[in-house]
């Protein structure tokens, strides 16, 4: 049933949309729309801080179009999700899950009485009503982190391009905006809001208007106001940012900034994949986090990250490479080096593996490849790691798949644009264990090719005592030597394998029917005997006739041979 206050709406609204603010009507749906995709989106890949921030420019333009146009119910339900109360991040993440989704995808009730005919205008009592209504709680600001600045700068170039289809509302050409000189409005036609200001300024003259109204109703104290007033031109603040905080840094970023003209040919859903499942923005990692690979990683350095870097003083000869391949066993390390290069760089980590491109999306990969190197030339300076480089860039074959011949293709054009193009920073890494399987034109285009071999002694010991140092333990100097020279032939990632069945062994020493009551501190430490029965369960997983494959190529292609 409805309330009074659904029906003051109701007639609100219908008298908002009656004569001819049709566009101004799908305008509010259109923005409430990408609201609601912005909150899908943002839930599935953001945090809070950043949801916020995506946020910001969506509702802002929402209710920039509701509240010039109307009252709609669902800003109520923003209102609410947005108001301060919600002290926490988790607090703030369960209101925006309480918001009815469903309901806000249905058109705006003003939508289907368009074209209703309205004789009689809204009372001025009802048009307040609805002013007072848009009053929107007092939102506390909070820092707004700068990586999620640059977060939402990136997301609103891409929305920007969905935002152009759809009508847009001029300042200059809204037709409800009064002439300048008179006053007037355009057709005679007003909104209850014009109309409340109007009768303000008979009531109250020029120090009236639609603030003090507002205000006037404070004193006579009809109405409990709900915080300050959200106008078309004010900015929603999120509930995440800190009261000390300046606006000033919203301030600098403008939603309504043009959109990347490199993006506007590429799918928005594609940019929307890649900025989820592709960039990754898993925890930066250090060079001392890679164990061993002194030569791999000194060159790494030298050539790649000093000139990302510091790409004005590498110029010329000393230009660096922006293909690099890294190959060697399975489990040595690639992707972790992939990482670092990208995090000691400061650039943004793309990661895909190859046999994605040709499986996952399938019949879409070429553009999909288009799209990431699009993706990453505009959140440069850019790493872009493909693993399994070898199923993308493997030689051609008279069996080859017209579909995968067109990735490989695209994959080399676009490969040849980052790397010809001196002010591009983007770095191509490709991994490979099956570095004898590429074609010959993607091994010309990994200028630097780095052969990252099984782990040396050192690097072993290094490895076992980092991963075992968490670890309660009873191992000595000389267990940890012996547990290294043991396990020679195995890569980074059979060590991490053989270190966590170890480490299983204290569980299994302790009798079923304690396992549920047992106390950590109880479980007993690690000991030298968990490590021996491991050896026997966990084996190497290269075997020394692919290493010698390894070691041939790296004589005969290799930069550290
Ligand atoms: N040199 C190393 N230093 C530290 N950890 C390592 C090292 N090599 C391997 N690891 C461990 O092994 C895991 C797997 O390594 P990573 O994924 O980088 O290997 P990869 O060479 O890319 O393997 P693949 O060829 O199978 O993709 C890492 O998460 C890390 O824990």
């Amino acid at each position: 049933m409805s309330t009074p206050k659904d029906l003051n709406l109701d007639i609100y609204q219908q008298y908002l949309f009656s004569n001819e603010s049709k566009d101004i009507s799908e305008c509010a749906d259109i923005h409430r729309k990408c609201l609601y995709q912005t909150l899908n989106a943002s839930f599935k890949s953001l945090d809070s801080t950043n949801t916020c921030s995506l946020l910001d420019g969506r509702l802002n333009k929402y209710t920039e179009t509701v509240l010039a146009n109307g009252k709609n119910i669902y800003s109520d339900e923003l209102s609410n999700a947005f108001s301060s109360d919600h002290q926490s991040n988790t607090q703030f993440k369960l209101s925006l899950h309480e918001i009815d989704m469903q309901m806000m995808t249905k058109p705006l009730p003003c939508s289907k009485v368009n074209y209703c005919e309205i004789s009689e205008a809204p009372t001025e009592t009802e048009v307040e009503e609805f002013i007072e209504a848009f009053q929107v709680r007092n939102f506390k600001p909070q820092t707004l982190h700068t990586t999620c600045l640059k977060e939402k700068q990136q997301f609103r170039q891409d929305t920007k391009q969905k935002d152009t289809t759809y009508p847009e509302i001029k300042e200059n050409n809204h037709p409800r905006k009064p002439n300048e000189e008179t006053n007037a409005y355009p057709n005679s036609f007003k909104t209850a809001r014009d109309e409340l200001q109007l009768q303000s300024l008979k009531k109250y003259g020029n120090s009236g208007g639609l603030q003090n109204s507002a205000s006037t109703n404070n004193t006579l104290g009809h109405k409990k106001r709900l915080g300050t007033r959200r106008n078309i031109n004010s900015k929603f603040v999120s509930p995440l940012l800190s009261s000390n905080e300046s606006s000033e840094e919203i301030k600098n970023d403008d939603w309504s900034a043009d959109v990347d003209n490199r993006l506007k040919n590429i799918d928005p859903k594609m940019v929307e994949l890649i900025k989820s499942e592709i960039i990754d923005s898993s925890p930066s990692i250090h060079w001392s986090d890679i164990a061993g690979l002194t030569f791999a990683k000194t060159a790494i350095q030298e050539a790649v990250v000093w000139p990302l870097l510091r790409p004005d003083i590498f110029t010329g000869l000393r230009r660096p490479p922006k293909g690099i391949l890294l190959f060697g066993p399975p489990g040595t390390g690639k992707t972790l080096i992939g990482k670092c290069v990208a995090s000691q760089s400061k650039s943004t980590f793309f990661s895909i593996s190859a046999s994605s491109l040709t499986s996952k999306w399938i019949g879409d990969g070429e553009k999909m490849v288009r799209a990431l190197f699009t993706v990453a030339r505009v959140h440069q300076p850019a790493v872009i790691f493909i693993d399994e480089i070898d199923s993308l860039l493997s030689q051609r074959s008279e069996t080859e798949h017209e579909s995968s011949r067109r990735i490989k293709t695209e994959f080399l054009v676009q490969l040849d644009g980052a790397t010809t193009d001196n002010d591009e920073r983007i770095l191509v890494i490709g991994a490979t264990n099956r570095p004898q399987e590429l074609d010959e034109a993607a091994r010309r285009r990994f200028v630097k090719r780095l052969y990252i071999p099984l782990p040396e002694f050192e690097a072993r010991l290094q490895l076992i005592n980092k991963l075992i140092s968490n670890e309660r333990n009873c191992l000595t100097e000389e267990h940890f030597n012996k547990i290294a020279s043991l396990s020679d032939g195995y890569s980074g990632a059979d060590i991490k394998n053989l270190c966590s069945e170890a480490s299983l062994g204290p569980i299994r020493s302790i009798d079923i029917s304690l396992i549920e009551k047992i106390q950590a501190a109880e479980v007993r430490p690690l000991i030298m005997d968990d490590f021996e029965k491991a050896f026997s369960r966990v084996k190497s997983s290269v075997s020394p006739k692919d290493l010698e494959q390894y070691i041939s190529w790296n004589k005969i292609y290799g930069s550290n041979s």
